[in-house]
Order: structure tokens, then sequence, then C-alpha cells
């Protein structure tokens, strides 16, 4: 039996829309593997009651079918699902990384990443990479057809999970199909910001750099309270804050120390619209580790 611990992530980071991730320390699911003839998928923890075991609808089962590695995969969820963090991805990451060594498969963490993104197809609609990646390879990822980019950066975050459900599928019909020209030119500046950002591990630029006009101001009216939480976190010192993934939760980029007075202002800001949350005070960190 193996044991892998997959990280939670944030994809999109404002101006990386389907390209940029960030590897959390944590939370982050833990899942443990062994051969079997047939898959089979046990789920506890955090929202397990809304995951389905049949490995055709769980995206763990994808995964061993891509990798002709049958198992009992038990999966133990400390990232709750259809939270903007990367949930169903975190058990894609482990089954991955962990059945290419439970099977001796040879493949390399890059190579890994289109086989875990099979099973986000299996839950979004379309095999988005940008989730797997940071959970397989660790630090700031830049996925695109062409490959991954890796960087290790240190950025402490703050996340901010509120009680509320908003499926990546459903949040990806409010993307808008077009942008405007000048739209795609500030997208590219903040883009290449946030990157140099996480290159030199400044929480400045890479909070500048989360800035995003197109796809953030349609996907803010799915998540209650949004703007009142950007604002407070703003004051309480973020350098930047913008939805993670598809939401609903808000990511704030920082200095440490004001990473305590950020994530109580959140707090309170969701509270104040009778929502209650939870902050994970946490930093971009490594991927999935094998027990
Ligand atoms: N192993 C898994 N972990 C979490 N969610 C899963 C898993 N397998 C299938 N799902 C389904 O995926 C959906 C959550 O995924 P998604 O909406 O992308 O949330 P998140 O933003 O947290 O990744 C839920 O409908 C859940 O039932
Ligand atoms: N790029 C995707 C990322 C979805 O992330 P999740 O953590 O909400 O699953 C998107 O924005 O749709």
């Amino acid at each position: 039996m193996l044991t892998v611990r997959a990280p939670a992530t944030s994809a999109n980071l404002g101006s990386g829309f389907d390209v940029f991730g960030a590897a959390l320390e944590r939370p982050a699911d833990v899942v443990r593997l062994s051969r079997a003839d047939r898959t089979t998928i046990e789920v506890t923890g955090a929202g397990s009651q809304f995951i389905p075991e049949d490995p055709e609808k769980n995206t763990v089962g994808a995964v061993a079918e891509a990798l002709d590695a049958p198992a009992h995969i038990q999966i133990d969820k400390g990232v709750r699902p259809a939270s903007g963090l990367g949930s169903s991805a975190a058990s894609a990451a482990a089954a991955a990384v962990g059945l290419n060594e439970l099977y001796d498969r040879g493949y390399s963490r890059e190579e890994l990443v289109p086989i875990a993104a099979k099973g986000e197809a299996v839950v979004s609609g379309d095999a988005h990479d940008d989730n797997v990646a940071p959970s397989i390879m660790g630090g700031f990822t830049i996925a695109t057809e062409s490959g991954v980019t890796q960087i290790d950066a240190d950025i402490p975050l703050v996340a901010c999970l509120p009680d509320i459900v908003v499926s990546t599928r459903d949040a990806r019909r409010v993307v808008p199909e077009h942008a405007r020209v000048d739209q795609l030119v500030e997208t590219v500046g903040n883009a290449a910001t946030l990157t140099t950002g996480m290159h030199r591990d400044d929480p400045h630029l890479v909070g500048r750099g989360m800035h995003d006009t197109v796809v953030t101001p349609a996907r803010a009216e799915l998540i209650d309270g949004y703007e009142r939480v950007r604002e407070a976190a703003l004051d309480a010192g973020a350098t930047g804050v913008t939805i993670s993934g598809a939401g609903p939760t808000v990511i704030a980029a920082c200095e440490e120390p004001a990473q305590r007075a950020i994530a109580s202002a959140m707090l309170d800001a969701f509270g104040e619209r009778g929502v209650d949350a939870r902050a994970y005070q946490t930093r971009i960190g490594a991927g999935a580790r094998v027990f």
C-alpha cells in the first residue's frame, strides 16, 4: 500500500485563466492506494457525502483507467469539493502520482499532468490542467498546450472559503466568450507582472498582477459578498485579491505579518452578509508527496 498527500491549489490567480496555478501548503487530500483487480473507491472527510464513489464519476477512477492501473483507492478529503481550491484535482493528482509508482509506470511529474487532467474532464466538462499541474509539481505553474513551466515561489496567502457552493462546471458557463483588445493588453501586462513577482518571491508584484477585468467580474456575481470581502482584505494589507479557481474561495496575496489581520477581515466581511466562512493562512508550497 502507498499513501500520497496532494495539496489544494489556487488556479487562475486573476490574470492567468486556465493557465496559472499555485500549490498551497494547506489544506490537502490524503489518498491510500493498493493494487487490485478492479478499481474501487472509498471517500471520507470534508464534503465526502457529495462525492461519488463510482469510478466512472470520481476523478481518481479516470486516472486509474488512463494509467491502466486498477486499485482500491481510499480518499481522505481535506479539500472540500466545489471550493475553488482544486478539490477534484487534488485527488486526481494524488492518484496519478501514487499509481505511477505502485505500477512502476515511469512517467515524469510533468508527463503525469495531462493524465491527471483526464479526471478533471469527468467533473468540469473539460480537461483544464491548471489545478493538477501545481498539485503534482508544486510551486507556481504555467500550464499551456506545449507543457508546464514551474517556479518554486514562496508567497504568503490567505484563502477564505465561504459556506457557499459554486461548481466549476456552472462557473465555466458564465465566462465571457469575447474580450476587447484593450482587455487583452491589460491581461498580458498583469500576467507578466505576476510571473515576475513569483520569480522574485515578491508579494507586491504578485498582488498587482492578480488584477483581471475579463473573467473575475462575471464570476464575482456568484459569490455573495465578494466585493466587500475583497475591499476588507485590501484594507487589512493584502497586496492583491481575486477569486481562487472558479470560486467561491477568495484568495489574497500578502506579506507574512499581515496574514492574521487579513484572514480576520475577510471572515468578518463574509459574516456581515450572514455567510459562514473559514480562512486558511497558507503559502505556496510543495507538490504531491508519497509516503
Ligand atoms: N475525488 C474527488 N474529489 C472531489 N470532488 C470530486 C471527486 N471526484 C468527483 N468529484 C466531484 O467534483 C465536483 C467538485 O469539483 P469542482 O466543482 O471542480 O470543485 P473544486 O473547485 O473544489 O475542484 C463535485 O461535484 C464532486 O462530487
Ligand atoms: N481554470 C479553471 C479552474 C477551476 O478551479 P477549481 O478549483 O474551481 O476547480 C476555471 O477557472 O474554471
